[in-house]
């Protein structure tokens, strides 16, 4: 057969809903075989590296997997921890966060965590899920920032792995979460809170994970996002425009990707003799090695070197009930129509026996 079936679907049951949270994805082991598989699978993705794929596999396979494997699997073991990768085990208590707050608003919302690279891959939690009988599903890619390189590759691979069946699930997904109620006061909120604990610095950095400006010239909304975010985050906090600043981090390779650099902002304040920068990430769902290891251990250190005293970074959202809320309330208004009050359902019970009897029809 071309396309699969359900295995063992039946009119009784009832239709099943799912939130489905992807995350970017982490290698199994901070080792460099874990590594090299995990960076092969991201860094062949034609969303992530727009090159002619004649140009790029070559130099993928033959230059920058033998030498980045190596230097990541470093990387990530400074951040590994008994959980193992940190992306992998906050995304996975967000879920758990997120259920438990779908479950206390709305009963019969099941919510799965998948990872676009690595394991669990969407297509394994997809297939589980579909064939025991998922029919309504809504993505929700964990990056509060669309970008072609992260949001649309979910899309992309959804759309990929639904294409397999013979009656796939009904579809929706998000694009974008910075601008909702909630999001940028949750933000703000966990630097109060940093800043109860720590004192205030004398600078706030905010540092969005970049792309290739190329991007941004072909149409990417992601730069004007995460400027949007900074700014909303800002407001929440009544930050005057010297109190802080937005830059961007983890680039790879040598074309221009968008800038202040974080790098570059972290030297040159170090430069300026300031004293604690405080740096948050706000395009990071949850605290991964982009944070704990590049803003927290080199950042911090290339400030010091510089001439600056402390930076501190202030963790993720995480799986913080403000994160889980912010998340639960977005999924329940993106699911309305598919469960709660305006589903279609009669709440009278004969009302209800009689016309599912009716859509049953005469039982053998
Ligand atoms: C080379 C191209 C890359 C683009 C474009 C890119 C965009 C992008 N990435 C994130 C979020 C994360 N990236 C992470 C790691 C990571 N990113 C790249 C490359 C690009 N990212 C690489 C090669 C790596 C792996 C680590 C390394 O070798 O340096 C992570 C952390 C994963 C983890 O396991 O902890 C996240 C999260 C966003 C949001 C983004 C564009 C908006
Ligand atoms: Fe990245
Ligand atoms: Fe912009």
């Amino acid at each position: 057969m071309r396309y699969q079936g359900l295995e063992g679907y039946r009119h009784s049951e009832g239709e099943r809903t799912g939130v489905l949270l992807v995350n970017l994805g982490t290698p199994d082991a901070p080792e460099p075989a874990a590594l090299r598989s995990y960076l092969a699978e991201f860094l062949s993705d034609p969303r992530v590296i727009e090159v002619p794929r004649a140009i790029w596999l070559p130099i993928l396979y033959g230059v920058i997997l033998p030498f980045r494997s190596r230097r990541s699997a470093h990387a990530y073991a400074q951040v590994w921890s008994e959980r193992g990768s940190p992306l992998r085990w906050h995304s996975e208590d967000l879920t758990a966060a997120l259920q438990q707050q779908l479950d206390a608003a709305q009963p019969g919302i099941e919510v799965r965590l998948a990872m676009r690279y690595g394991q669990p891959s969407i297509r394994s939690v997809l297939d589980d899920w579909i064939r025991s009988g998922l029919r309504r599903l809504l993505v929700i890619p964990l990056y509060p920032q669309y970008s072609a390189t992260t949001t649309a590759t979910v899309f992309d691979e959804v759309s990929r792995c639904l294409a397999r069946w013979r009656w796939p699930p009904e579809l929706r997904w998000i694009n974008d979460y910075f601008n909702e109620p909630g999001w940028a006061a949750a933000v703000a909120g966990r630097i109060r809170e940093h800043w109860k604990t720590h004192g205030r610095g004398d600078r706030l950095l905010m540092s969005f994970h970049g792309i290739p400006s190329r991007y941004l010239r072909g149409g990417d909304p992601y730069h004007c996002q995460c400027h949007a975010s900074a700014r909303l985050i800002a407001a929440e906090l009544e930050l005057t425009a010297d109190e802080w600043q937005l830059s961007f981090q983890s680039r790879v390779g040598r074309e221009p990707w968008l800038q202040p650099y974080t790098d570059h902002t972290v030297e040159q304040l170090g430069r300026e003799g300031i004293g604690r920068v405080d740096v948050v990430c706000p395009g990071f769902a949850v605290d991964c090695l982009e944070t704990l290891e590049e803003i927290a251990m080199q950042n911090a250190e290339a400030f010091k070197a510089a001439g600056g005293g402390e930076l501190r970074y202030i963790p993720a959202l995480n799986s913080e009930p403000s994160h889980a809320g912010v998340l639960a309330r977005l999924a329940l208004r993106h699911l309305a129509g598919w469960v709660g009050e305006s589903a279609p359902a009669p709440t009278d019970p004969a009302a209800r026996k009689a016309r599912f009897e009716a859509y049953r029809g005469p039982q053998r």
